[in-house]
């Protein structure tokens, strides 16, 4: 039996926080075990300067995590969903996805208590496609401003005056007991999330059997039901969180009703979609909304994001 674990882990608060979680479910299971952290900096954290969908797009945030995986330096690595790629470099696997927290986007603002306040011409900050085309289709009048950082790097760039109001994940936010920052849980039908946002999954070597058997008991069903089928989304449209593509399933008993829209950076072209379908069903309904949205105009809108 293994007696030690290494989490590679970024150095930000909210990735501190995701893996500091990690380590004490693990230490509250195995009370006999080890669990260390092993912090690193990703390009994703180094790249401040341009946009994100710019700069190589997916996996900014997690590839050297997985050399440390890879090299055996660490033995699990813990990522919000929403920043993981689909595919996973060969002999790396996800082993569990873990509960999740509030998925909704949060509206931020030293000045007013929601979106529907913000007067025209008022400056919001966001580096999401995602986001900015969801609040240019609602509020053509406000102007989006790109906006990097970690959580308390954007917060402090709001502070400092750049920015009327910023649009975060309601999840890091609630992590790091920055309640007092959210104004308005935005609801899905005004900013549908991202795929996976709000849930934390659990990466390890394939082969790495042990390992994996003292993860399981972190596998949260529901969450992991959801996200594969949101995933499915981002997988057949082959975009991420750094695309303008949201997707966001909830499980009514054993039905799933799946939800997602790609829409153009400017906000004047949306292609919205849902459907529903048995839980067991979760990856192929994902396909199937994706290959709806794409036979609808889809395709077009993110061939000309991605060029
Ligand atoms: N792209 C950065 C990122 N990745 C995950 C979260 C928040 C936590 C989560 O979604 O689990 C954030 C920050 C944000 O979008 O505000």
């Amino acid at each position: 039996m293994k007696d030690k674990i290494v989490i590679a882990t970024r150095e930000s608060q909210l990735a501190l926080w995701q893996a500091n979680n990690v380590k004490a479910q693990l230490e509250s299971l195995y009370p006999e075990m080890t669990v260390e952290l092993l912090g690193m900096t990703t390009k994703g954290d180094q790249i401040l300067d341009s946009p994100l969908s710019k700069i190589g797009g997916k996996g900014l945030f997690v590839k050297e995590l997985e050399s440390a995986l890879m090299d055996g330096r660490a033995d699990i690595a813990v990522h919000s969903m929403k920043d993981v790629p689909m595919a996973f470099p060969e002999g790396l696997g996800l082993a569990v996805i873990c509960e999740r927290e509030d998925p909704s986007d949060a509206f931020v603002s030293n000045n007013v208590e929601s979106l529907d306040q913000l007067p025209s011409g008022a400056i919001v900050g966001t580096s999401s496609l995602r986001r900015a085309c969801q609040l240019k289709m609602n509020r053509p009048d406000l102007v989006i401003k790109d906006l990097r950082g970690n959580v308390n790097t954007r917060l402090r760039k709001m502070d400092d005056g750049e920015y009327d109001a910023i649009i975060l994940a309601t999840a890091g936010l609630v992590r790091l007991e920055m309640f007092d920052r959210i104004r308005q849980r935005i609801p899905a039908e005004t900013s549908l999330p991202a795929g996976g946002q709000g849930a934390m999954g659990i990466e390890c070597r394939s082969d790495d059997v042990q390992t994996i058997q003292l993860l399981a008991p972190l596998q949260h069903e529901e969450t992991a039901i959801r996200v594969t089928a949101e995933r499915a989304v981002n997988e057949r449209l082959n975009g991420g969180c750094q695309a303008p593509i949201a997707c966001f399933a909830i499980l009514e008993d054993d039905t799933i009703w799946l939800r997602g829209l790609v829409g153009s950076p400017d906000g004047k072209t949306m292609i919205e979609g849902e459907i529903r379908g048995h839980k067991d069903d979760a990856k192929l309904l994902g396909v199937q909304l994706a290959d709806d949205l794409l036979a609808r105009g889809a395709d077009l809108i993110l061939e000309a994001v991605y060029q």
